[in-house]
C-alpha cells in the first residue's frame, strides 16, 4: 500500500464521520419540523369538520423559498425537489391527500401527481379525466391531476370541456418536461418491426421522428402510453413510444431515446379540487367565459385585461354545448382573483359576458 492511497483512505474516513453527523443533525430538524407540522394540524383542526389540511399557496412558497436561498453545488431544482418530498411526508402525518389522476400507473399524468404531490400521498389510476373529475366531485379524492395543454401539439378538449359541466375548481398547475422513448419487450425482434402502439398525442408528438425511421410502420393510437407498454410485453413485431415510468414498470428495453420532436416538449397538466386558494404571491388565474354572439364580443373581453395591464398567458375556444356555432372561451393569466386591478377587470368582463366563471385562482408552477 502507497503512502498516498493511506492518505486517501483516512481522508475517506474523515469525511464519512462528517457526513454521518450532518445526516444525524438533518434527522433530528426533519422530525422537528414533522413534529410542529403535526402541531399545524391541531390548529387546523379545531377550525372544524372540513379542515383544509392541504395549502397549495404555503407549499409552492416553501418550495420557492428553497430555491432561493440556495446557494449550491445542488442545483435550485433538486434542492426543492427533497424539500417537496420532506413536506409530503410532513403533511402525510397531518392528513394523507387522496389524489386521483389519469391512469393506468405509469402515464405521464402519474408523474406530474408525484412531482406536484411528492411520494407521500395516496394515489390511485382511473381510465378517463371524466372519472377523475367524478371522484373528485363526489369526495371520494381530495384533488385530481389531468393533463390540459401540450407545448407541440396544444390543448387537451376533454379537460376544458369537463369544467362546463363542473363546479370544480382549479387549485394548482404543474409542468412536466416529456421525454418519449420508443422501446420493445425481450421477445421483440428490432428489424422486424412493423407496429407502433402509443397515445395520438405522443405519436403526433414524435410525428417526424417516426417519418424519419419508421416511414412504413403502422402507427396505432391506443387510450394511453402505459397501455401502448402493456400490449408489446408479448409482441415479437411491435414497439411502443412511452415515457420511463412505462418502460420501468412493464420491464421494457429502451430501443431509441428521446425521440420527441421538439426538445423542449413540455406538457401542463392541473389539480382541480374544491379548494379556493389564497394568493402565494406568484400566481395565475383561469377564467371561462361565453359571449353574446355579436361583433365585436372578443373585443370586449379583451378590452378591460389590456386596460389593467394583465399579463394574458392563453387564450382557447370551444365549442359551447348549448348551440352551434357558439363558443366558450377559457381565458389564463398571471395574477390572483383577489388583487384590485383583476377585481375590476373581472367585474368588467362580467357585465359584457353573458357567463363568467373563474375557475380558480393558483400558485405558478414552482418546479
Ligand atoms: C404544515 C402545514 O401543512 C401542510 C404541510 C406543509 C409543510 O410541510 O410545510 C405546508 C403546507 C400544508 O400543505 C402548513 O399549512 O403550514
Amino acid at each position: 500500500m502507497t503512502e498516498e492511497t493511506v492518505g486517501g483512505d483516512q481522508r475517506l474516513l474523515e469525511l464519512r464521520n462528517r457526513i454521518d453527523s450532518i445526516d444525524s443533525e438533518i434527522a433530528r430538524l426533519i422530525s422537528e419540523r414533522a413534529s410542529c407540522a403535526l402541531e399545524v394540524a391541531e390548529v387546523k383542526k379545531a377550525t372544524g369538520e372540513d379542515a383544509l389540511y392541504y395549502r397549495p399557496e404555503r407549499e409552492a412558497q416553501v418550495l420557492r423559498r428553497a430555491m432561493e436561498r440556495n446557494d449550491g453545488p445542488l442545483t435550485d431544482e433538486e434542492m426543492a425537489r427533497l424539500f417537496r418530498e420532506i413536506m409530503s411526508a410532513c403533511l402525510a402525518l397531518e392528513e394523507p391527500v387522496k389524489v386521483a389522476y389519469l391512469g393506468p400507473e405509469g402515464t405521464f399524468t402519474q408523474q406530474a401527481a408525484l412531482k406536484h404531490f411528492g411520494n407521500s400521498a395516496q394515489s390511485r389510476p382511473l381510465a378517463a379525466i371524466d372519472e377523475v373529475f367524478r371522484e373528485v366531485e363526489a369526495g371520494a379524492v381530495n384533488y385530481g391531476v389531468v393533463p390540459v395543454e401540450n407545448s407541440t401539439e396544444g390543448v387537451i378538449n376533454h379537460t376544458l370541456d369537463n369544467f362546463m359541466n363542473s363546479n370544480l375548481s382549479i387549485c394548482g398547475e404543474v409542468e412536466l418536461r416529456i421525454h418519449h422513448h420508443l422501446m420493445i419487450s425481450d421477445v421483440t425482434r428490432p428489424e422486424s418491426i412493423t407496429r407502433i402502439y402509443s397515445h395520438a398525442q405522443s405519436l403526433a408528438q414524435c410525428r417526424k421522428w417516426l417519418d424519419a425511421h419508421y416511414p412504413n410502420v403502422e402507427r396505432v393510437a391506443v387510450s394511453s402510453n402505459a397501455d401502448a407498454a402493456r400490449r408489446v410485453k408479448g409482441e415479437w413485431n411491435a414497439a411502443a413510444i412511452a415515457g420511463d415510468m412505462a418502460a420501468e414498470l412493464y420491464g421494457l428495453k429502451v430501443l431509441s431515446e428521446k425521440i420527441e420532436d421538439r426538445p423542449d416538449n413540455s406538457t401542463r397538466f392541473l389539480i382541480i379540487g374544491t379548494q379556493r386558494v389564497p394568493a402565494s404571491g406568484d400566481d395565475k388565474t383561469s377564467l371561462m367565459v361565453s359571449m353574446r354572439n355579436e361583433p365585436g364580443a372578443l373585443h370586449d373581453l379583451l378590452e378591460p385585461f389590456r386596460r389593467y395591464g394583465i399579463d394574458l398567458t392563453r387564450v382557447e375556444t370551444r365549442p359551447s354545448q348549448s348551440g352551434n356555432w357558439t363558443y366558450v372561451f377559457f381565458v389564463d393569466f398571471k395574477g390572483h382573483r383577489n388583487t384590485d386591478d383583476i377585481a375590476e377587470a373581472l367585474k368588467e368582463v362580467g357585465a359584457c359576458a353573458s357567463d363568467l366563471k373563474v375557475l380558480g385562482s393558483y400558485p405558478r408552477g414552482v418546479l
